[in-house]
């Protein structure tokens, strides 16, 4: 009998114990965000592209015109594939990852011993897929080449959040330019919570909703501490604070554009000014990405937008300190294809060991957000008193912590008793990013 929809190939129940996730999982938030969420992020840019034709096609030549005609009807197509379920299939565009994804699909096919299907596999490559598939319909072009269709909304993210913006600016202003003895303790935690609850700012989450930070995040940091479900910023705070004898290197695996970006180096300049770091890199995405991740371009276009803000002297006064990091080599930009393939982070070593072995000599690497946690744990339905440790399988190249408000239905180290709890007063504790963890592994 011809299935009545795609869901009839999806079993009716919640994800198993140590189970990938996957939409397999009717009750699973996989389920809901590939069945639900993800066709309307391909309809939102098919939109954006159609309003924004005549606009394009000023700034792009009248060559574009036919493009986006072509680029939408990829897109459509895209979105029909994943509507009813058909295999995943190759990339064409001969990009600098075309074929590390393409030899992903074909091993995992092999093992498989059939294609990937939308509703029946991994989650995280599933929604890594479609995203490099999104890209894709771009790279088959020339004038839209390398035409990113969320670089507005992540724009609007950061104008959107000017106000806390520049409330934080202000604050960090005054910490490093004064005198008086700070102390350096709390100030590195309460960076460490501004950035971690910068990581709210989330475009994917909020469907492309305005979510600027609008509140004094200032005022918000201290009411949180209680959504904190598994909390080792002491762990971070001694690892930052050790006097190791290495490098003292840091690297910060960025998520979100915005105002998450923002806090992100805000908590880099204060970590530099105190000496804790004399070296910070951050790793960023090659290509749009899960909508609201940092590309170079929003790297660069935030410093330059802070300089901008004349009503905001402070913001320009940390846009030039910022500019100058770069150029004496402090910070460091960089753009690693591994960021923007299907794989979670224990297959790092195997997949990209000049990646993995760069990261032998840092102070600690923090991982910023939800998709980086899915990546650390590897998608995987942990009971959520698993440890930390034992969910990384492996992957321990440095000390790391991770910063992330929950956003997908996954989450470890906590004790036992503690989901329950939470579950009761919240229902939806797991999708919505109201909680966070901060877990660290030193080594
Ligand atoms: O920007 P973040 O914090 O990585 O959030 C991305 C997350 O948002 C979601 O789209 C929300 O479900 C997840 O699929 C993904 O892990
Ligand atoms: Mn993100």
């Amino acid at each position: 009998m011809a299935k009545a929809s795609v869901s009839d190939d999806c079993i009716d129940m919640v994800t198993p114990w140590n189970e990938y996730l996957s939409a397999k999982y009717k009750r699973s938030f996989a389920y809901h965000t590939v069945r639900n969420r993800l066709p309307v992020t391909v309809t939102q840019v098919i939109d954006h592209l159609s309003r924004s034709k005549e606009a394009l096609v000023q700034t792009y030549g009248e060559g574009s015109r036919e493009e986006i005609k072509q680029i939408i009807g990829y897109l459509s197509k895209l979105k029909n594939e994943m509507q009813t379920n058909k295999p995943l299939i190759s990339l064409e565009a001969n990009e600098v990852d075309a074929s590390d994804w393409n030899n992903f699909l074909n091993t995992t096919e092999e093992r498989l011993g059939r294609p990937l299907l939308w509703f029946a596999d991994v989650w995280l490559h599933i929604e890594c897929y479609l995203y490099r598939r999104i890209r894709e319909s771009f790279a088959l072009t020339k004038h839209l080449n390398q035409y990113d269709p969320f670089r507005h909304q992540k724009e609007e993210a950061f104008t959107g959040s000017l106000q806390a913006i520049s409330v934080v600016g202000s604050y960090l202003l005054k910490l490093i330019e004064s005198d008086a003895k700070i102390d350096t303790e709390q100030c590195v935690l309460q960076f460490l919570k501004l950035s971690l609850w910068g990581n709210r700012c989330d475009l994917s989450i909020s469907g492309g909703k305005d979510i600027s930070q609008v509140e004094n995040p200032l005022d918000m940091i201290s009411t949180l501490d209680e959504l904190i479900l598994v909390n080792d910023l002491q762990k971070v705070w001694s690892a930052l604070n050790s006097t190791s004898s290495g490098p003292k290197i840091i690297d910060i695996i960025f998520d979100n554009s915005g105002y998450e970006l923002f806090s992100d180096l805000c908590l880099a300049h204060l970590l530099v000014k105190l000496g804790l770091a004399n070296k910070i890199r951050f790793h960023g995405k090659r290509v749009p990405w899960f909508i609201s991740d940092v590309m170079e371009h929003d790297f660069h276009w935030l410093i330059q937008e802070m300089a901008n803000q004349t009503r905001a002297p402070c913001l320009s006064k940390l846009s030039t300190m910022w500019k100058d990091f770069l150029s004496s080599g402090t910070w460091t930009y960089l753009t690693e294809s591994f960021w923007t393939l299907p794989y979670s982070y224990d297959a790092m070593k195997q997949i990209d060991p000049e990646l993995y072995n760069s990261f032998e000599g840092s102070k600690l690497l923090i991982f910023k957000g939800d998709l980086n946690y899915r990546k650390l744990v590897g998608d995987v339905f942990w009971p959520h008193t698993e440890k930390f440790s034992v969910a990384l399988r492996g992957f321990e190249p440095a000390p790391l912590v991770t910063l992330r408000t929950i956003k997908a239905d996954v989450v470890v180290g906590l004790q036992p008793g503690q989901a329950e709890k939470v579950a009761q007063k919240d229902t939806d504790w797991l999708v919505t990013g109201k909680y966070a963890v901060v877990s660290c592994l030193v080594k």
